[in-house]
């Protein structure tokens, strides 16, 4: 997804999502023809993350039935909105919604954060409007077709109406309403609503991570450097360490696509059934899927960059610009360390119902089988399989995936029990702040692999299932290998299983190597989308349309 898009969504997502018909009625058609182009205007220069801290205030003014839009300080004026700087026309503003408390003080009560329709310029000659200042944020290291403004707003009057209302309403004599009973509950809601921009996020993340691999798979099949003696010399993609740089990428890389297209059709169920417990999913889903995959892409664009060599430095074969414009993936849309917190929040919340005998949601549900046996020590036995056969099986797999996301999760509930006695909550969980970021990461790469495997067994072509599968058995064996001494810490794999795991990931990485073409090809991502010379799909034009680009 473009950035314009992911933009547009933003803006035109938190009006349909959190206003109701009224606001549907007069935005949609606009927005959806581009005639009224806005931004989402959350962040500030003293708050991200923590959007509870925001401190711009829309003040109800009963005498009029309009809002006040003030930025108090300059720690409030919104920063990195996108959009604000050239052509929006309007704000989605997140401000604390101040209701006068009707003594003889003049006092007001702060019910927490609301959004609320800002016009910030004017309809016909696009100035900026009265009380309204914007300025550029300025050159940034990516992404610099999208403008992003800092926004100051000086007692700027919008209509009561302008509220986007569906969690909390004002009446005209300024009595406040919602279904929600409590400022958090109104606030989850809130950003509940704006998960799409996760999906989309993860989503074009894949995307970026795609064309990385098609061109560096491309470029390595064609290079060649050194060889044996008096023999023509090979290709870079035959030198094992180039495999083990690109090989359980392209793994990943399939893995991250069935789980995202899984992701995007739970997100439109979502959209039309509204069952809460989908949405509860989507939204742990989506929180994990990017921060994982946003930050396994950016990682794996310089690694690609440097398996092409000086050449994989020209601008003109991407990677540099894929990295810059990649890089806030992990940043925007929640930071990635803290959406990781929130899944690990979300996977205690489900830990503490099992031991209450509360039902577990689908995502979840492999806890409960999984959490009784786990509890036990590990089969000394199996523990020390290590054929081909056994370490290639699924269930084998997926049950070292969940059998460490199982282990985590307790492990960390006891750790944070103890530590909250001393330390409290806040303290407790910052204790253990790596551990819980490390059971999220498994939690997620449980469920990758889950979808992985499901998609390997619905391929209805014999030669693709083969091929997949390969793929499947890399993806899940280089992983359980990267964290062989957590297995090993706890004997769930015996040193010969650790060792016979280590030569079969090797070996799958040379099988999928031999098939490498065939499936970058299968992304089907013609040349003018990977846009990079040295990654042309008929390898004979690659050196020539390279050696175009500068001028011969
Ligand atoms: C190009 C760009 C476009 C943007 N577009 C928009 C937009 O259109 N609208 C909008 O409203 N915002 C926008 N943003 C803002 C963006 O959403 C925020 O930058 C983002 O949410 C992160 O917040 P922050 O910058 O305050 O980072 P911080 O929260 O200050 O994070 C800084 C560091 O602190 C760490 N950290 C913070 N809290 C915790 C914690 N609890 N535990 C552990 N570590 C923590 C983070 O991991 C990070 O490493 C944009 C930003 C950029 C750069």
């Amino acid at each position: 997804m473009h950035p314009l898009q992911t933009l547009s969504c933003l803006w035109g997502g938190s009006v349909i999502n959190l206003g109701t018909k009224k606001h549907r009625d007069k935005y949609f058609n606009g927005i959806d023809n581009v005639d009224y182009l806005g931004c989402f205007a959350m962040t500030e220069l003293h708050h991200g993350s923590n959007v509870q801290g925001l401190q711009t205030v829309a003040t109800f003014d009963p005498l009029t039935d309009e809002f006040i839009i003030d930025t108090p300080n300059d720690g409030a004026i919104k920063w990195w909105i996108g959009n604000a700087a050239v052509h929006g026309k309007f704000a989605t503003v997140f401000a604390k919604l101040m209701l006068p408390t009707h003594d003889t003080k003049g006092g007001v009560t702060d019910m927490g954060v609301h959004a609320f329709i800002v016009p910030i310029r004017d309809m016909k000659t696009h100035k900026t409007l009265p009380g309204v200042e914007i300025h550029d944020c300025g050159h940034k290291v990516g992404l610099n077709g999208v403008d992003n403004g800092a926004l100051r707003f000086r007692s700027v009057r919008i209509p009561r109406n302008n509220l986007l209302n569906r969690f909390g309403d004002v009446s005209r004599d300024g009595k406040y309403t919602s279904s929600l009973p409590s400022i958090n509950k109104r606030f989850a809601a809130t950003l509940g609503e704006l998960v799409g921009g996760r999906v989309g996020l993860a989503y074009s993340s894949v995307g970026v991570l795609k064309i990385a691999v098609v061109i560096a798979t491309r470029y390595s099949l064609l290079r060649q450097q050194f060889g044996p003696p008096k023999q023509p010399e090979v290709s870079i993609l035959d030198y094992q360490s180039q495999q083990h740089k690109l090989m359980p990428m392209l793994a990943s890389t399939y893995a991250f696509h069935f789980a995202t297209l899984h992701l995007v059709e739970k997100y439109s169920e979502m959209k039309s059934s509204h069952d809460e417990e989908l949405i509860g999913d989507v939204h742990a889903l989506s929180a994990g899927l990017k921060a994982y995959i946003t930050s396994y892409t950016q990682k794996s664009l310089s690694t690609c960059r440097e398996a092409c060599g000086g050449h994989g430095y020209a601008a003109v074969n991407r990677f540099g610009s894929l990295r810059n414009d990649h890089d806030i993936f992990q940043t925007f849309e929640g930071d990635n360390t803290v959406l990781l917190q929130q899944v690990a929040g979300l996977l205690l919340k489900q830990y503490r119902e099992k031991f209450q005998g509360g039902p577990l949601t689908v995502t979840w549900n492999y806890l409960r089988q999984s959490m009784n046996s786990y509890l036990a020590q590990p089969n000394p036995v199996t523990s020390r399989w290590e054929s081909e056969d056994h370490l290639r099986d699924p269930n084998f797999q997926l049950d070292a995936f969940r059998y460490r996301t199982s282990r985590l999760l307790q492990s960390v509930a006891i750790r944070l029990q103890k530590h909250s006695k001393t330390l409290g909550g806040f303290g407790a969980w910052n204790r253990c702040l790596n551990h819980l970021l490390t059971l999220a990461e498994s939690h997620i790469e449980s469920f990758i692999l889950a979808k992985f495997i499901e998609a390997v067994k619905n391929c209805p072509d014999e030669n693709s299932r083969a091929a997949l599968k390969l793929v499947c058995d890399l993806y899940a064996l280089d992983r359980i290998w990267n964290d062989i001494g957590t297995y090993r810490n706890v004997d769930y794999v015996a040193p010969n299983k650790a060792k016979a795991i280590h030569k079969l990931a090797e070996y799958l990485c040379f099988q999928v190597k031999n098939i490498a073409r065939e499936l970058v090809d299968a992304f089907d991502l013609p040349d003018y989308v990977t846009r990079a010379p040295i990654g042309a799909q008929t390898p004979s034009e690659a050196y020539s349309q390279y050696t175009q680009s500068v001028g011969f």
